[in-house]
């Protein structure tokens, strides 16, 4: 594996910095604090995520918040590029790239990958080839803990400690061991469990047995029994119809002879009731004969008390229309005067009504014709028109002439005023108004006086105006006061029209009236005589239906009454001499009809009903004989069936107890067999347990020699002794290398043994190097020379790096040859060389010019500002 290339991003001094390495042997030059170390350090940050200074976060350039750092790796015999980026913080870019392709994310998987794909350890790595400043020779004194650390002997003690892994599958197999004894304990109760249920079943199986037995004699006892309960219940059934039939049969026995036992007591009631009917009936038929002679009487008697109310009334009648029929002779002529004046009356009538209606219309007008002359009385009241007339003209003239002056005066102003003003218009000194020259005196004296003159004017204008104000106010009253005037005198003018008119209808009027007066005033008169004859008129028209014929009729009426009643009369005195009773008896003879008839019917209905019962009580003689025979053949088939209760019971109850005890059997077996099923299910599953813990015992010898094998295995690995032991087969390898190494190396040595013993968790480990030269002898290593053991340490880190790795890439040496002299120096620069044929690649930092000569490859850094740069290929003098 070779180191191509490292990207350095505001990492330490490095703000952006690329370096390839491209030689052999590659020098990083520059002077000091140019940032050299800075990219080892880059190069071992970028492989295993360590900081080689301080920690992580002092490797972020300062003023920066994250660093990434990118190293470019070759391994050429398998032909493949590995690109490895990391970050401060870290990222999840963090990554590893195998010719391009991802393989793995994350700082701690990328670590992993580092060690697992690249085979390149972290340990041994920085323990040999990685060589920081002035640390060539500290191998010597730290080989047992280095090589302690690069075989990770840690692991070793970390395997046999309290918490390491052999101590806890130990504990986990005692745990199974303990857990196994459980179930060995618990395996031998689960055979006795088995034991005791095996017993049980037994027991229970011969239980069963025994009842099902006595189950099966009880059944068929039970069986019998019921089959006479059957038959039985038969006999019982028919027993108690029987009983009943029984009880019916005599309660109906009971019942007819108590009803039977009244019946000739009956019959003799019956033939007293029928005598008394006899009797009843003559009774009532005697009576009936009387009571027709008293009905014929009364119609008799009622008969006259009729004919002697009409011949009461007649007679009356008859006193009345002699009465009336003289009064009516009496009334007869002033009726006959009184129907004359009507038709007169009647004749007049027209003439008298139009007479009326002129004599109304008559009066109204005179009315009227008074109203006229009354109002016309009030027009008498004079107004002279013509002379408002006069002063009318007379005001209308003064307000003309006015009007007029005002118009001229007007004009004066008017004329003023346009001399004022044509006055600053002039032009020339001759004057509009006078002609003289015009000078400024001229045109204020002509202005003062215009003014004055127009003031004078006003106040006449002023005056002219009040005046015809004045004027024009009276002229409007005088025209006021005409059309009043003009207004009555047309309205008089029409009134004396309506005047006249009138007066000549009404002549007309009274002409009329003077011919119908005559007609009038006798229609009056006669009107008059009419009402004092009308009382007269009325009564004789009262009396008009009174006829002669009408009396000599009622008077015939009368004497016809009067010979009835003497035959009615005659009639009843024959038939009450027929009658033997005495008068106040035969009011009574009705009542006493009725009283018998009421009896009659009563005792008839009841005689009905008692010989309807003496029929029936005849019919029941017969029933009894027919009962008495029924009662007989039931009380011989009841002897017969020979049916006992208390027996019977006696035989419900043996069956009832049987069924019973039968029924606790079958509860018991079912009770059995339901202990049985759970038993045999428990043993099976007792079987199954038992099986498994079988399997789980079996595994007990198996784990105790398991458990005696790792305690051995933990003494065994405890302790240095396994260490050391794995050291000395390493150390010959390492020896061997070391020697082959150094023979390249050129040096007068023939051989450098290596011993060093490995310390325990506290103990330093010690080393012991010695030297043998040419001659044989043997020299301590702090005997030999600076630069032979600057040899031999180098040597010896590539041995061990030899023995340890499959093949070792490169090499980095921090300033070797500081604090070295001139000699050493140069005896390392021909060991570098020397190295070359066991290293491919070695990257050298350094100040040494010497260095830059042996070098295939230089790399110059140096500060630009404050931050590192690299120049590729150069020495920094060139
Ligand atoms: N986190 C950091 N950010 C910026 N600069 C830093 C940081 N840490 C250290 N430095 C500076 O980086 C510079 C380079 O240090 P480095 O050890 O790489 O120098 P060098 O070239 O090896 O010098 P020398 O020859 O003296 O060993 C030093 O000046 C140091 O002060
Ligand atoms: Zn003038």
């Amino acid at each position: 594996m070779k180191i191509e290339q490292i990207t350095l991003k505001n990492f330490l001094s490095h703000e952006s910095s690329q370096v390839s390495f491209k030689g052999n042997i590659n020098a990083i030059v520059g002077v000091n604090g140019a940032g050299k170390s800075s990219i080892i350090d880059g190069i071992v940050f970028s492989l295993f995520r360590e900081p080689s200074r301080g920690n992580m976060n002092n490797l972020i350039r300062k003023g920066k918040k994250t660093s990434t750092v990118e190293i470019v790796l070759s391994d050429n015999s398998k032909g493949k590029i590995y690109t490895i980026r990391r970050n401060i913080p870290a990222s999840t870019e963090d990554s590893i790239l195998e010719n391009s392709k991802p393989l793995a994310y994350r700082s701690s998987e990328v670590s992993q990958k580092v060690q697992e794909i690249l085979h390149l350890d972290k340990d041994i790595l920085l323990s040999t080839v990685i060589v920081r400043q002035g640390d060539i020779e500290s191998i010597f004194k730290d080989l047992a803990d280095v090589m302690k650390k690069v075989m990770k002997l840690e692991n070793l003690e970390k395997l046999t400690d309290s918490n390491g892994p052999i101590f806890s599958v130990k504990k986990e197999l005692e745990m199974k061991l303990e857990n196994l004894q459980k179930d060995k304990e618990m395996y031998e109760s689960k055979i006795a469990q088995k034991k005791d249920l095996e017993k049980e079943i037994d027991n229970l199986n011969n239980n069963l047995k025994s009842l099902e037995a006595q189950k099966e004699e009880k059944t068929l006892q039970l069986n019998q029994l019921q089959k006479n309960k059957e038959e039985e219940d038969k006999k019982r059934e028919r027993y108690i119809e029987l009983k009943a039939k029984l009880e019916n049969a005599n309660t109906q026995l009971n019942k007819i002879k108590e009803d039977v036992k009244d019946l000739e007591e009956k019959m003799k009631i019956e033939q007293e009731l029928d005598t008394e009917l006899k009797q009843l009936q003559e009774e009532k038929e005697n009576l009936q004969r009387l009571n027709d002679i008293i009905n014929q009487l009364k119609l008799i008697s009622q008969s006259i008390k009729d004919n002697n109310n009409q011949l009461q009334k007649l007679s009356r009648e008859i006193d009345e229309y002699k009465e009336n029929l003289h009064t009516k002779k009496e009334l007869e002529d002033k009726a006959k005067k009184y129907e004359e004046n009507k038709q007169i009356l009647e004749q007049l009538k027209r003439k008298y009504l139009e007479y009326n209606k002129i004599k109304s219309v008559y009066d109204s007008d005179r009315e009227k014709e008074n109203n006229l002359e009354n109002e016309l009385q009030r027009f008498l009241i004079f107004i002279d028109i013509n002379k408002l007339q006069n002063d009318l003209d007379k005001i209308s003239e003064r307000i003309q002439n006015l009007n007029t002056e005002k118009g001229q005066k007007e004009e004066s102003v008017n004329q003023l005023l346009k001399i004022i003003k044509n006055l600053n218009d002039v032009h020339g000194n001759i004057c509009p108004v006078c002609g003289r020259e015009l000078d400024e005196e001229h045109k204020k004296k002509i202005r003062e006086e215009s003014e004055t003159k127009i003031k004078d004017i006003k106040i006449e204008i002023q005056k002219i105006e009040k005046e015809l104000r004045d004027l024009n106010e009276e002229k409007r009253n005088i025209e006021t006061k005409i059309k009043k005037a003009l207004e009555l005198k047309a309205k008089k003018e029409s009134k004396e029209k309506e005047l006249n008119d009138l007066k000549e209808k009404i002549i007309e009027e009274e002409k009329t009236l003077n011919q119908l007066k005559d007609s009038h005033d006798k229609y009056e008169s006669i009107e008059k005589e009419l009402e004092e004859l009308e009382q007269y008129y009325k009564k004789y028209l009262q009396l008009q239906r009174y006829t002669q014929n009408e009396l000599e009729e009622k008077e015939k009426n009368k004497q016809e009454i009067l010979q009835r009643l003497d035959e009615l009369n005659s009639k009843y005195s024959q038939l009450r001499s027929q009658l033997t009773i005495p008068d106040e008896e035969i009011s009574r003879i009705s009542f006493k009809i009725s009283q018998i008839e009421k009896e009659y019917n009563n005792k008839q209905g009841i005689l009905i009903r008692i010989k309807a019962e003496i029929e029936r009580k005849k019919k029941e003689l017969d029933d009894i004989k027919e009962i008495d025979n029924e009662i007989q053949t039931i009380n011989a088939e009841i002897l017969r069936l020979d049916f006992d209760e208390a027996k019977y019971n006696e035989l419900i109850n043996s069956i009832n107890t049987l069924n019973q005890e039968v029924n606790s059997m079958s509860q018991e077996i079912s009770r059995i067999l339901g202990k049985l099923e759970a038993d045999k299910k428990s043993l099976e599953q007792i079987n199954s347990e038992l099986e498994k813990l079988k399997t789980s015992i079996d595994k007990i010898p198996q784990i105790e020699k398991g458990l005696s094998k790792l305690e051995k295995l933990r003494n065994d690995l405890s302790g240095s002794g396994l260490q050391n032991f794995i050291i000395s087969n390493v150390k010959p390898k390492i020896e061997n290398n070391l020697n082959d190494i150094l023979s390249m190396f050129n040096l007068s040595f023939s051989r450098v043994s290596v011993d060093f013993e490995i310390g325990g968790k506290s103990k330093k480990g010690k080393t012991k190097i010695t030297a043998f030269n040419t001659a044989g002898y043997d020299l301590d290593i702090e005997m030999l020379s600076g630069g032979e053991r600057i040899s031999i340490a180098l040597a010896l880190r590539l041995a061990i790096a030899r023995a340890l790795l499959d093949e070792i890439g490169f090499m980095i040496l921090d300033e070797p040859t500081i604090h070295l002299d001139e000699e050493r120096r140069r005896e390392l620069l021909n060991i570098i060389r020397s190295a070359m044929s066991i290293v491919p690649q070695i990257i050298i930092v350094t100040h040494d010019d010497e260095v830059k000569e042996i070098s295939d490859y230089i790399i110059n850094v140096y500060k630009k500002g404050d931050s590192s740069a690299v120049k590729e290929g150069v020495s920094d003098d060139q």
